[in-house]
């Protein structure tokens, strides 16, 4: 329900929450993720959108209950979002006597395996107006791995730069939040960039941002070839969302009309 451009709680009873997984070659793994978040209380809608995957990722999703929708070929993570959140508010758009919609969104990789039951703590502050998004931050992984720290770096001094506020894991992608700020946010930064772009614009819209310990363990990419390629995507990805927003920034305070289009 939209009041005035703001979000406000259902007047008949708790909004709920549906679950968005974006997905590429994940169905070694998708089956354990959909199934530990329908167990999710708030969550009564999950939808993975399986990326451009060369394996079963999508009958995986379905057979495990979750409405799939496919990408023909892979366009990278954060236009598989979106994909999702269209999904979800055509769905809304059908039912007139859908109390809960819009929805709130909850962002969730599709690599969690049985660890995605812990993202309940993600909802609350959201649920009851305390933030407009979390995210979570993830304990020391079990699997070895991980990068040099040189795209953390550069995404939170950026986002730092640009909001004054310090991220302690600003690459994070399980995220709840609201339909407003997910508005704010819109068109997503593509790629790797989604991140950096949703806490930057949400920050900048003045929305609440908060950031929340959970018990997740997920794939570490590792120090091969082909996880230095993944990290030099990353870094062109991060790079290019906040180059955007330090020049929209920038315009806004000299040519707003123009800065938005930017
Ligand atoms: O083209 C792609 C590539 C990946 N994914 C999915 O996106 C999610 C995250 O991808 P992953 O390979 O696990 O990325 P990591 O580098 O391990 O992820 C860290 O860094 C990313 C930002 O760079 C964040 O999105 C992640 O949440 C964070 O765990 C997974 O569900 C993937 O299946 C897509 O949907 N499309
Ligand atoms: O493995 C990671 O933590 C991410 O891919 C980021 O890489 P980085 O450690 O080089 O910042």
């Amino acid at each position: 329900m939209v009041v005035n451009g703001a979000s406000v709680v259902n007047p008949h009873g708790q909004r709920t929450v549906a679950a968005i997984i974006p997905c590429k070659d994940e169905a070694d793994r998708i089956v354990a993720t959909v199934e530990a978040v329908l167990g999710l209380e708030g969550v009564d809608k999950v939808v993975v959108v399986d990326d451009g995957s060369t394996d079963d990722t999508a009958a995986a999703a379905d057979a495990a209950g979750a409405d799939v929708i496919v990408h023909a070929r892979n366009f990278g993570k954060a236009a598989a979002l979106e994909t999702g959140v269209r999904h979800l508010r055509e769905l809304e758009s059908f039912n007139a006597t859908d109390e809960n919609s819009p929805r709130h969104l909850l962002f969730v990789d599709g690599d969690l395996e049985g660890s995605a039951s812990n993202l309940g703590v993600l909802i609350p502050p959201v649920l009851e107006g305390r933030a407009d998004m979390t995210i979570a931050t993830l304990p020391p992984q079990q699997t070895a791995g991980g990068g040099h720290g040189f795209v953390v770096r550069l995404a939170r001094d950026g986002i730092q730069n640009l909001t004054g506020w310090t991220a302690k894991q600003p690459l994070s992608g399980m995220r709840c939040l609201t339909a407003e700020a997910f508005d704010a946010a819109s068109p997503l930064a593509p790629g790797w960039g989604v991140e950096v772009g949703l806490t930057v614009d949400i920050l900048g819209a003045g929305l609440r941002v908060e950031e929340v310990p959970c018990d997740l363990q997920h794939r570490v990419s590792g120090k091969d070839w082909r996880g230095q390629v993944h990290r030099a995507k990353q870094y062109r990805d991060v790079w290019r969302a906040l180059t955007r927003r330090r020049v929209r920034k920038a315009l806004s305070q000299r040519a707003p009309g123009v800065a938005q289009r930017f």
